[in-house]
C-alpha cells in the first residue's frame, strides 16, 4: 500500500488546486467517501452524530454529514467551535441551514457533557475532530470529545485520521478515538500502518479524492511549506543566510552579481563575490549591496583554493560556476574547490563549474544547475525530449553523482536520486543570457531556508519562472535577466509565509 506524510500530503493538496483541482471539490469528495462508507458497512444504522473539529477534518465531517442526511438518515452535529479555515465554514453554514440537522455547538468540556445523551443517541459516530493538522498536545474540548466518543457505545468512523493519532508515526501522545473504520483520502498516512495503532484505526479504507499524480511532481506552492522564511524579532544579520559566490572573469563580470544579486532579494543577509580582479572591481563598481573579495589575476587558479576554502568557512552556501570560464587552471582549481567543500558546505555548482565536475561524486547538500548542453558535458548523456525518460535519466544521474540535479529548460526537472519535481512555470522570454545565474542564487538562498535540497532547487525554479513570466508580461521577449530580480519578493511573497516570531519563542 502506498503511503504519503501528512507534509507530502499537504503539499499535494495545495498543488492539486495549482494544476486547477480546487481544494472544495477535494472536501467534497472526501466527505462523501466517508458517506458512502457509512452506508455501505452500517446500512441498518439510522442515527448518525458528526462531531466536528475546527479545521478542515471537520469540514470533511460536515459534508459527511450533509450526504448521510441526503440519504434519509437522521444527522446530528456537535461542533467543537465555528471553523475558521474558509472551505470548513463553508460547509459548516451550508449544514446549519439544513432545518432537519441538529447542530449543537461545545466549545467546553461542561458543554460536551451536557450533551453525553446525543452520543448514547447514536447508532454510527462519525470522527471529524483532528486529522493531519493535529499539533502538540490535546487540547479542550477536543480531549474531552474524544474521550466520550470512546466511552460510546456506537462504532466510530475516523475521518482520514483517528483523532488524537499522529498521522506520520501512528503514536498516541495522549489519548485517540478508538475506531471501527477509518476513512483516509488519497493515499495511506504513514502513521496509520503502524503496528501500534491498528487498535486505533479499526478497518482502513483509503478513498481517493480527485488529486492527480501530477499533483505529488509539479512545483507549486505547496512546496513553499518545505522553506522556513519567517524570521525571530530578535534576529541578527547573517541569521537568515550568507552566501557565498565563486565566479568572474576577465571575459565575465556579471554572472556572479546576478547570482549574489538574486540571493539577496530572495532573503539572504549577505552575498560575497569572490571573483578575479577584473570581475571584482567590476562588481564593486555595480553597487554596494555586493560585497566582492579580488582574487589575483584574470581568472580562478590554483593559488586561489586555499583562500576560498577559509572564505567558505564563514558561509551557510558556496555558489560556483557562474561566468569562471574554462581556461587554464580553473577547471582544476574547481575541483579542488568541490572536493574541499562538498559534503561539508552546502554547494550550488553552475555552468562552467559543471563542466569542470564531470566524473565527481557529490556529498551531503549539493544541487547542480545544468541546461540541457551543461548536463551533456557533466554526464555524457544528451537529455533525452520526452520530459517521462527526460525524468529518469535526471534521477539516475543525481543518485549515481549523489547531487540534487536541476536540468533547466522549458520544464525544469529536478531529482535527489529518488524524488522528482517538476517545474512548470517560466517562458520562452527566459532564455535571455543570466537568467541561469538568477536561478543559481536563488537556489542558494533557499538552502538557507530548509535542509531540503530539493525542494530549494524546487522552489526556486518555481519562482524565477513566476518571475521570469512577471517581467515579460510587462517587457515581451525583450526582458533582460536583471528584470528577474526586482520580480522576486512580489513572487516569494505570494505563496510564502513571512511572519515575525517573538523572540521569547524557541526557534
Ligand atoms: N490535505 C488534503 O489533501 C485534504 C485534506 N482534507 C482534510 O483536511 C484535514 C487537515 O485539515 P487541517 O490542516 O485544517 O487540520 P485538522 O482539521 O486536522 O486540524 C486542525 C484544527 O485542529 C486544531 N488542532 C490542531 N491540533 C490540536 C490539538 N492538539 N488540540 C486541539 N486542537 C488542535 C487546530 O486549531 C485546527 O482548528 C485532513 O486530515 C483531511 O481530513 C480533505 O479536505 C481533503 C483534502
Ligand atoms: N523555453 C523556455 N520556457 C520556459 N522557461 C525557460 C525556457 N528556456 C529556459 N527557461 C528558464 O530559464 C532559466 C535559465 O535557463 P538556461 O538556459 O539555463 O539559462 P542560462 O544560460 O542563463 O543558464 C531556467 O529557469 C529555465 O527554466
Ligand atoms: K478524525
Amino acid at each position: 500500500m502506498e503511503v504519503i506524510t501528512s507534509l507530502e500530503m499537504y503539499v499535494a493538496d495545495r498543488n492539486a488546486e495549482w494544476l486547477g483541482v480546487p481544494r472544495l471539490v477535494l472536501m467534497e469528495n472526501a466527505g462523501a467517501a466517508v458517506a458512502r462508507n457509512i452506508l455501505k458497512k452500517y446500512p441498518h444504522a439510522s442515527r448518525v452524530l458528526a462531531v466536528c473539529g475546527t479545521g478542515d477534518n471537520g469540514g470533511d465531517g460536515y459534508v459527511a454529514v450533509r450526504h448521510l442526511h441526503a440519504a434519509g438518515k437522521e444527522v446530528r452535529v456537535i461542533a467543537l467551535g465555528e471553523p475558521r479555515e474558509e472551505l470548513a465554514a463553508r460547509n459548516y453554514q451550508a449544514v446549519k441551514r439544513l432545518w432537519g440537522v441538529e447542530v449543537a455547538v461545545a466549545q467546553s468540556p461542561l458543554e460536551l457533557l451536557a450533551l453525553q445523551d446525543w452520543l448514547m443517541w447514536a447508532d454510527v459516530i462519525i470522527d471529524a475532530v483532528l486529522g493531519t493538522g493535529i499539533r502538540g498536545a490535546l487540547r479542550e474540548p477536543h480531549a474531552t470529545a474524544i474521550e466520550l466518543m470512546n466511552i460510546a457505545p456506537a462504532p466510530k468512523v475516523a475521518v482520514d485520521v483517528p483523532s488524537g493519532l499522529d498521522p506520520d508515526t501512528g503514536e498516541v501522545r495522549d489519548k485517540a478515538v478508538k475506531a471501527a473504520l477509518t476513512v483516509t483520502f488519497h493515499k495511506a498516512k504513514k502513521g496509520l500502518l503502524a503496528p501500534s495503532a491498528a487498535r486505533y484505526v479499526g478497518e482502513l479504507v483509503v478513498e481517493p479524492i480527485g488529486i492527480p499524480p501530477e499533483a505529488e511532481v509539479v512545483v507549486g506552492p505547496g512546496d513553499f511549506a518545505y522553506l522556513n522564511f519567517s524570521r525571530r524579532a530578535d534576529s541578527k544579520k547573517g541569521d537568515h543566510g550568507r552566501v557565498l559566490v565563486v565566479g568572474g572573469s576577465l571575459e565575465y563580470s556579471g554572472a556572479p552579481v546576478l547570482v549574489a544579486k538574486a540571493a539577496l532579494r530572495a532573503g539572504v543577509d549577505l552575498a560575497v563575490v569572490a571573483a578575479p580582479e577584473p570581475a571584482a572591481y567590476a562588481a564593486k563598481a555595480m553597487g554596494p549591496d555586493i560585497i566582492a573579495v579580488p582574487l589575483e589575476g584574470p581568472r580562478l587558479s590554483l593559488k586561489h583554493v586555499d583562500r576560498i576554502a577559509s572564505l567558505a568557512e564563514r558561509f551557510d552556501v558556496v555558489a560556483i560556476g557562474p561566468g569562471l570560464g574554462t581556461e587554464g587552471e580553473t577547471p582544476d582549481a574547481v575541483r579542488e574547490i568541490f572536493r574541499r567543500l562538498t559534503g561539508r558546505k552546502p554547494l550550488v555548482a553552475d555552468a562552467d563549474a559543471l563542466k569542470a565536475l564531470r566524473g565527481e561524486k557529490a556529498a551531503g547538500i549539493t544541487v547542480y544547475t545544468p541546461h540541457a548542453g551543461e548536463f551533456k558535458a557533466l554526464t555524457g548523456v544528451d537529455p533525452p525530449h520526452g520530459l517521462r525518460e527526460r525524468v529518469e535519466v535526471v534521477r539516475q544521474h543525481a543518485s549515481s553523482i549523489g547531487a540534487v540535479i536541476l536540468l533547466k529548460g522549458r520544464y525544469d526537472v529536478i531529482s535527489d536520486g529518488s524524488r522528482v519535481k517538476v517545474n512548470t512555470t517560466g517562458t520562452p522570454a527566459m532564455t535571455v543570457g543570466g537568467t541561469g545565474d538568477v536561478l543559481t542564487g536563488l537556489v542558494a538562498s533557499f538552502l538557507t531556508k530548509t535542509t531540503n535540497p530539493l525542494e530549494a532547487a524546487a522552489v526556486a525554479a518555481f519562482v524565477n519562472g513566476l518571475a521570469g513570466e512577471e517581467a515579460a508580461a510587462q517587457l515581451g521577449f525583450h526582458i533582460t535577466a536583471s528584470d528577474l530580480l526586482d520580480k522576486i519578493p512580489g513572487v516569494i511573497r505570494k505563496f510564502a509565509r513571512e511572519d515575525v516570531t517573538p523572540a521569547s519563542s524557541r526557534a
